[in-house]
């Protein structure tokens, strides 16, 4: 069997899909980076990347080591690509401007350094989200600074999204818009290689993943839903529920991915200013992109998380997101 290498599958896509190839170089180097943080990650306690940096983030979240290894990583590789005018990152305040550089390139490059890093002590898998959109052309010329206004564009606006997952295998989904591609690192080859093609995730499911601690906590459709869920066969949905919570969005993301369910991290009154936990740029835009190229729905409750016009870089929003079926009964919920 030929193997077909990340690197091959998007000269592929320049060749057959027109994909620019500014953009396949980007993805490039991002690969690079994610492989060099899985790299790091899986060092553990021998590479010394354990623990807290004694820092909080712009969200007042305490710093991994490895969140800011990580962050460190991915602007290191990409600031000197030419294919970026700029960066935003859940670890750093503001957007990142590409230094001293004319003209810029024409994307954007917003990621989630290390998702789940609470989970890194505990050696269970994390990893790293992406998304990619086109610079706005009055952000582009010489004189104007680049800020935050350029990357304040809907999900929808996306030209790709993947994240990296750093678990038992490495593996990077990928979407171009063109669906959902699975890579399995091979670490003798040093290469990102295809190994699932074709994802879709199942319309309906028997499996939900929230973090019940907060039920107390929710608005009243979600408790509902849960509810009607954990009354299983005997209840009005007339079938039995799984459970399953691993606190890192990927790990939650990548299951539903492979065998289907709904994530939910909604609203809560715990801090009823914030919108939700997640964060609309860096995990709920990119995840939601790859859920629907794969044939399941991403919602915040009320509207598709796609169309939602973000006001600014670290916006929070509540999530469902994964199999439509259960995706629109709860947001049907919502709305009744
Ligand atoms: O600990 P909780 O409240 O269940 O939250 C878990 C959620 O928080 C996150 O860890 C947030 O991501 P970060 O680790 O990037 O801050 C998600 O991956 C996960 O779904
Ligand atoms: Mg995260
Ligand atoms: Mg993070």
């Amino acid at each position: 069997m030929s193997r077909v290498t990340l690197s091959r599958y998007l000269i592929e896509q320049t060749r057959s899909h027109n994909t620019p190839a500014d953009l396949r170089f980007l993805i490039e180097v991002v690969a690079r980076a994610c492989k060099e943080i899985s790299h790091a990650v899986s060092k553990g306690a021998l590479g010394g990347v354990l623990g807290s940096m004694g820092t909080e983030n712009v969200q007042g979240e305490v710093q991994k080591k490895l969140d800011v290894m990580s962050n460190e990583i991915l602007l290191e590789a990409n600031e000197w690509g030419g294919h970026l005018a700029g960066m935003a990152s859940e670890e750093m305040d503001n957007a990142y401007q590409i230094p001293g550089k004319y003209p810029k390139g024409a994307y954007l490059l917003v990621f989630d350094p290390l998702d789940g890093s609470s989970n890194i002590d505990v050696n269970v898998s994390v990893g790293t989200i992406f998304s990619v959109l086109r610079c706005p052309e009055q952000h582009l010329s010489q004189n104007d600074a680049l800020n935050e206004q350029a990357f304040l564009q809907p999900g929808t606006k996306q030209v790709a999204a993947g994240y990296a997952i750093y678990g038992p295998q490495t593996m990077l989904m990928l979407t171009l818009g063109d669906g959902v591609k699975g890579f399995t690192l091979d670490r003798e080859l040093g290469s990102f290689v295809l190994t699932h093609d074709n994802i879709r995730v199942p319309e309906t499911t028997a499996e939900f993943a929230i973090n019940m601690s907060n039920q107390r906590h929710w608005e009243a459709p979600v408790k509902r839903y849960v509810s009607e869920m954990l009354a299983g066969k005997e209840g009005v949905l007339g079938k039995n529920y799984n459970m399953r919570w691993i606190a890192s969005m990927v790990a939650d993301v990548h299951r539903i991915l492979t065998r289907g369910g709904i994530f939910m991290y909604p609203w809560d009154a715990r801090e009823p200013e914030k919108p939700g936990k997640l964060r609309l740029m860096y995990e709920a835009n990119p995840m939601s992109f790859i859920i629907e190229q794969a044939g399941g729905a991403s919602t915040d409750g009320r509207q598709r998380i796609l169309d939602i016009q973000p006001n600014s870089l670290h916006q929070r929003v509540p999530v469902f997101l994964g199999s439509k079926e259960e995706v629109a009964r709860v947001t049907g919920y919502h709305q009744e």
